[in-house]
């Protein structure tokens, strides 16, 4: 065995712990409200994740059900890492189960995400990481006797239609994963504090029947609109 020319094992860009810290106390969705890319479409969480984790992305990319890399990259994950393995959309084979995530695990990684499906969902619960891909298979990619090793270590993949590359910041819970620039983070958190201090004192009035989320975010001129339409009968009061 050995492995093809174009295989490239790349070192991870270092992120500013102080961001990961800051990123930590803030809310998924609200990011949602606000960007459109980098959230990994069809990517569910299955084990894991009933807080919000946030680390360092690294990727692997695998080839034709060839598990050699992701199982090397256990070697290589760092403390606060977040996992992505780009399965190349094959969805038959999993290529992280029990082994691989508590490798992962073992070396302080605190989550992985997979295009692709996982397997040993019990072991993936025990392994303490937050674990997303689209959906559990019972069968597995494996070493390749016959194949050189193919794809590579921390270079660009994509996840759920999401460019991603090492060095960006993942942030994963329950409602799914966001894999984001630094520097587009960064650029976020005023504006997402800001939106979830504005949330819960105005779902209370919402509750109390002090007011409706309809008029507290729709523009007056649209509400007015409706307001007409639904008085003339239109749609339902
Ligand atoms: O070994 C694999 O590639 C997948 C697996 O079952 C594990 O990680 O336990
Ligand atoms: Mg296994």
């Amino acid at each position: 065995m050995s492995v093809a020319p174009d295989v490239r094992i790349l070192p991870a860009p270092a992120v500013d712990d102080a961001l990961l810290e800051t990123l930590r106390g803030l809310d998924l969705p609200t990011f949602g409200h606000i960007l459109e890319d980098g959230f990994a479409r069809g990517i569910q969480r299955i084990a894991g994740g009933e807080t919000l984790t946030v680390g360092r992305v690294v990727t692997v990319k695998l080839v034709v059900t060839d598990s050699r890399l992701v199982h090397y990259m256990t070697s290589l994950v760092q403390p606060g890492d977040f996992v992505v393995v780009d399965n190349g959309h094959n969805t038959t084979h999993a290529s992280v189960g029990g082994g691989v995530a508590g490798a992962l695990a073992a070396r302080g990684a605190v989550g992985v995400a997979v295009e692709g499906t996982v397997t040993d969902v019990v072991e993936l619960r025990e392994s303490g990481m937050v674990v997303l891909g689209r959906g559990l298979a019972p069968f597995t990619t494996r070493t390749q006797p016959d194949r050189p090793v193919q794809g590579g270590i921390n270079v660009p993949v994509t996840i759920g239609g999401a460019s991603v590359r090492a060095g960006m910041i993942a942030m994963a819970d329950e409602n799914g994963v966001l894999f984001a620039e630094p520097d587009v983070l960064a650029g976020l958190v005023d504006r997402v504090r800001g939106m979830m201090a504005w949330e819960p004192p105005a779902m209370a009035r919402v509750r109390a029947g002090e007011t409706t989320l309809a008029e507290l975010i729709l523009p007056p001129e649209d509400l007015a609109a409706l307001d007409a339409l639904a008085s003339a009968g239109r749609i339902a009061p």
